[in-house]
């Protein structure tokens, strides 16, 4: 991170030197890689607010590339829209974590919904550890794989073990945890997880179809299929698994629906929402949530 802060800063004082049409700076290339200053950008995960000056510096170096490069505008507006959206991230996360009181909240889910990808980004935004309930069995198992476990001793082990993790996490504050896909499917579990806050993760069966086959089914024992392409082994497999899971997903306490939420942001595409969006949503609806409950009350209109 300050690596890239001094690169950046390092191209500040020759940046009027380099004749335009020339061959670009490093700096400045690295500077104008888009992907460096997307949403995906790791840096600008990390506590936006937290590292302004160091992000407004950052703006003014590339305010100034943009003038003496005659570089498109265009990079500058996606860098501070999204310096603008982490900011807002992280101001919505301060309300919310409040009146949160230190309690979990549990993101539930499909497998390939985005728990893991989602938590994280809302973790860091609240200022909570982020905990993923398939690591932490992997790791009471004595480091086996998930995929191991359900080869090895067969679902119901790994069930029992994905409750006891459960369990144990509920009585922890102020973490945020990915839970298994198949966590909603016993009642006990809900238990433990309704000691904090659940989110339902909505996602359609096409969307997580094609982000599985993507990275393969390796790692997701219930969707490894020896023949078949893999998009349409995953999506057979989660047609299936969905149907069985719908009604337990509902007991969550807030749904977060990237269907609706990418309509609602005018997107064609869901895959155009980005894990920022999507954590802004989360907190949204765990705000309507806890207003439902009395948890924070709603201002009487003047
Ligand atoms: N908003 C998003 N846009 C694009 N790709 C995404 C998004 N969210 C997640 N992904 C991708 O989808 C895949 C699954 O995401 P992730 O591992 O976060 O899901 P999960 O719900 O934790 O899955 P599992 O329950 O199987 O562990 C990953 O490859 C991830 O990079
Ligand atoms: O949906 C499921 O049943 C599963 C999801 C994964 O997160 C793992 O917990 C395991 O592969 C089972």
């Amino acid at each position: 991170m300050e690596a890239m802060y001094s690169s950046l800063l390092q191209i500040s004082p020759c940046a009027g030197s380099r004749p335009l049409g020339g061959k670009p700076h490093v700096a400045a290339e690295f500077v104008f890689n888009r992907k460096n200053f997307g949403v995906n950008w790791k840096g600008m995960s990390k506590s936006p607010c937290r590292s302004a000056s160091n992000q407004w510096r950052k703006f003014l170096v590339l305010s100034q590339c943009c003038k003496d490069y005659q570089t498109p505008t265009l990079e500058l507006r996606d860098f501070y829209a999204s310096f603008d959206k982490q900011c807002s991230l992280k101001r919505k996360a301060q309300e919310v974590a409040s009146c949160l009181k230190e309690r979990c909240i549990f993101l539930v889910g499909m497998m390939g919904s985005g728990k893991t990808t989602v938590g994280k980004v809302l973790a860091e935004a609240l200022g909570y550890s982020f905990v993923d309930s398939d690591v932490y069995v992997e790791k009471a198992v004595g480091g086996t794989s998930v995929t191991q476990i359900f080869n090895e001793y067969g679902e119901k082990f790994f069930r029992d073990n994905e409750s006891e993790a459960l369990q144990e996490l509920s009585l922890m504050p102020k973490q945020v945890v990915a839970t298994g896909g198949g966590a909603v499917v016993r009642a006990i579990n809900w238990h433990y997880m309704k000691q904090g806050i659940t989110v339902y993760l909505d996602v359609p069966l096409d969307t997580l179809a094609r982000r599985i086959a993507a990275v393969g089914t390796n790692s997701r024992p219930l969707l490894h299929f020896d023949s078949g392409d893999p998009y349409t082994a995953a999506f057979v497999g989660l047609f299936t698994i969905s149907k069985k899971r719908s009604d337990s997903y509902a007991n969550a306490d807030a749904r977060v629906s990237l269907h609706y939420l990418a309509a609602n942001m005018g997107l064609e595409d869901i895959s155009d929402l980005t894990p920022t969006a999507i954590a802004m949503e989360v907190l949204v609806q765990i705000e309507k949530h806890l207003k439902g409950n009395g948890d924070i009350s709603t201002p009487t209109p003047a």
